[in-house]
């Protein structure tokens, strides 16, 4: 068996996003080195946090024949355990959401506007990051065309962002959720205080998240944002194994582009020097992608351009 290790020296960044100007310097260290970092005041109003929080636990506490009445995931609806299509499994349940999917119309009114309320509300706030963000990348820019190259995917009505719940039993250090990247724009979660995700900073090295303080979201680059900023900011592998008497839930939303929306290397950020390292390709492409591999396996190189290695 392969030999872990765990480094508990290593601490996600915690960046205010009160101040722009720093946020925005901070974003971009956080994205370059780690992949992960948590924002604070952030503004999604905690009636919104918790009145979906409150909706996903009393979901999760419905008798197993009620929640299969959701299910199977293909890919939208409830699972258990099975995650995917290709034989990944978990100590996981979880439900997946598409917010533009009838499946929707199967909840409560009740879960239904708590769930729409706060899409909308962490859509807004994926969006201001992504912002900040490009302010970061290429200084601020007066062509709002330029500065919301990344926030109109997610703004679009044809974006595919979804919404994902999970819950996890309390245990002793077993997998809730395989080693994995996301493949989107951008993640925002959100979880109890029961810990369990890590992040991968090298093979077979994990740094534990710590439970974020209560208004904190947690935020991690997806492989889309990896390929538009030509390797710059990184897509990194993280797993839930849950160490507690306590079961976690936590709730992720999953920005991304409408389907047809072509994914490249943002203007200038491809040089002589760095030239670009991903072809092209559709989301609809990369997603299906991804949704016919592994969880662990690598996507990207895929559409890696070979030639330059050469
Ligand atoms: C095994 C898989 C589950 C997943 C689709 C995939 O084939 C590979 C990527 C997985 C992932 C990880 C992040 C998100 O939780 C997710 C919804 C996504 O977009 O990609 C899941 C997919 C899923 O659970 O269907
Ligand atoms: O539950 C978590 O904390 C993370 C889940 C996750 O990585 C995912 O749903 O893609
Ligand atoms: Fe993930």
């Amino acid at each position: 068996m392969k030999m872990e290790k765990i480094r508990d020296d290593i601490e996600v960044p915690i960046i205010d996003l009160s101040n722009r100007s720093e946020a925005s310097k901070q974003i971009i260290k956080a994205c370059e080195e780690l992949g992960f970092f948590k924002v604070i005041n952030h503004g999604v109003p905690q009636e919104i946090i918790s009145q979906i929080e409150e909706e996903a636990r009393a979901f999760f506490s419905k008798p197993g024949s009620e929640k299969m009445r959701a299910g199977p995931p293909n890919p939208y609806g409830y699972g258990c355990k099975n995650i995917g299509l290709k034989g990944d499994v978990g100590e996981v349940e979880y439900l997946l959401l598409h917010p533009n999917s009838p499946f929707l119309s199967t909840h409560s009114d009740h879960f239904r506007c708590a769930a729409m309320g706060y899409v909308e509300a962490v859509k807004k706030l994926a969006c201001e990051i992504l912002d900040v963000m490009v302010e970061g990348l290429v200084g601020p820019d007066p062509n709002p065309k330029r500065s919301s190259v990344l926030s109109r995917l997610i703004r679009d009505s044809e974006s595919d962002s979804i919404l994902r719940f999970n819950h996890y039993p309390p245990s002793d250090g077993r997998i809730g959720f395989g080693e994995h990247t996301d493949p989107q724009i951008l993640t925002l979660l959100r979880s109890n205080g029961a810990q369990g995700l890590q992040i991968s900073v090298e093979d077979g090295v994990w740094v534990p998240v710590s439970p974020h303080p209560h208004s904190a979201f947690c935020v991690n680059v997806g492989d889309v944002l990896q390929v538009m900023t030509n390797g710059r900011f990184m897509s990194v592998r993280h797993r839930v194994a849950v160490q507690s008497y306590k079961s976690r839930m936590s709730m992720a939303y999953f920005a991304a582009p409408p389907l047809h929306a072509t994914i490249g290397c943002l203007p200038g950020l491809a040089t002589a020097e760095k030239p670009a390292l991903f072809r092209s390709f559709s989301w609809g492409e990369y997603k299906e992608a991804a949704f016919t591999r592994r969880l662990g396996d690598s996507r990207l190189n895929l559409f890696t351009l070979l030639s330059q290695d050469n």
